[in-house]
């Protein structure tokens, strides 16, 4: 089992692109913002390509293949589609996510243990291809246990009902949850990253759980851009989960 403090960045772009596909221009370029991104002390570069298209394109992705000089964790729908796409690319990480249409951001975790085969089937497609499989699931025990015997060697949890919670009271029970998945993981043989919803006044007691392998953050880094600038957000993100990771 891991403990060590050591702790990455992912930098989700997803929403420089939704800034871009709002009026249909070139910009703002979310290749632009993975390069600032890198520059800034970025770990790896996450993008979701969505079945709708709503933000990253096609394009974006394969410009990144060629940019990139950390790592590209590809967020993806398990559908043929997305299979065959990511065959072609052969990211380094490959995040697979539920989806649905109409959802405004992604609802919940992938259900591993409802469809095993299925997931197991997928990460053994993609795994052939040399990417390091990763679930995005709750911080559920019967989540994290399909997830290891679908045969993924990572999984990353969802915090954003941590992210969401209101009172003291939900926040300290959604903390806990994800620091037990984060223990169950870890028991389970499995690298244990987190996201989603993450902003600079909740990330520290995520970062400070011991054994958390990543965090990929998005949305609170590109709204936080707007007004410091992309490599000012990162940096001021990487300081902070560093710090906390610490104590
Ligand atoms: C899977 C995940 O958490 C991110 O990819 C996130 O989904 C990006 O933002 P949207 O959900 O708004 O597309
Ligand atoms: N997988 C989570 C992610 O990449 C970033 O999510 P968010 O910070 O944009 O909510």
């Amino acid at each position: 089992m891991t403990t060590s403090n050591r702790i990455l960045l992912g930098v989700n772009i997803d929403h420089v692109a939704t800034l871009r596909q709002a009026r249909g221009t070139r910009y703002p370029d979310p290749v632009k913002a993975a390069l600032d991104a890198e520059e800034a002390g970025a770990d790896g570069i996450t993008v979701h390509l969505r079945e709708d298209r709503r933000h990253i394109q096609e394009r974006d992705i394969l410009v990144l293949k060629d940019v990139l000089q950390t790592r590209m964790n590809f967020e993806m729908g398990v559908t043929e589609e997305m299979m065959a796409f990511a065959e072609r690319i052969r990211p380094a990480h490959i995040c697979l996510v539920p989806e649905t249409r109409q959802e405004l951001t992604t609802e919940g975790g992938l259900d591993v243990a409802g469809q095993e085969a299925r997931i197991k089937a997928a990460v053994e497609r993609l795994s052939k291809i040399g990417s390091e499989v990763s679930l995005f699931i709750d911080a559920d025990e019967r989540q994290i246990e399909a997830s290891r015997r679908v045969g993924a060697p990572a999984i990353e949890l969802h915090t954003g009902r941590y992210a969401d919670a209101t009172t003291p009271t939900e926040v300290a029970e959604e903390l806990q949850r994800i620091i037990d998945g984060v223990k169950c993981g870890l028991n389970e043989g499995l690298i244990v990253n987190a996201g989603h919803g993450l902003h600079y006044h909740n990330v520290e007691a995520v970062a400070a759980i011991k054994g958390i392998n990543e965090l990929n953050i998005g949305h609170a880094l590109v709204a936080h851009a707007l007004f410091v600038g992309f490599k000012g957000a990162v940096a001021e993100m990487k300081a902070l989960i560093l710090a906390a990771a610490k104590h």
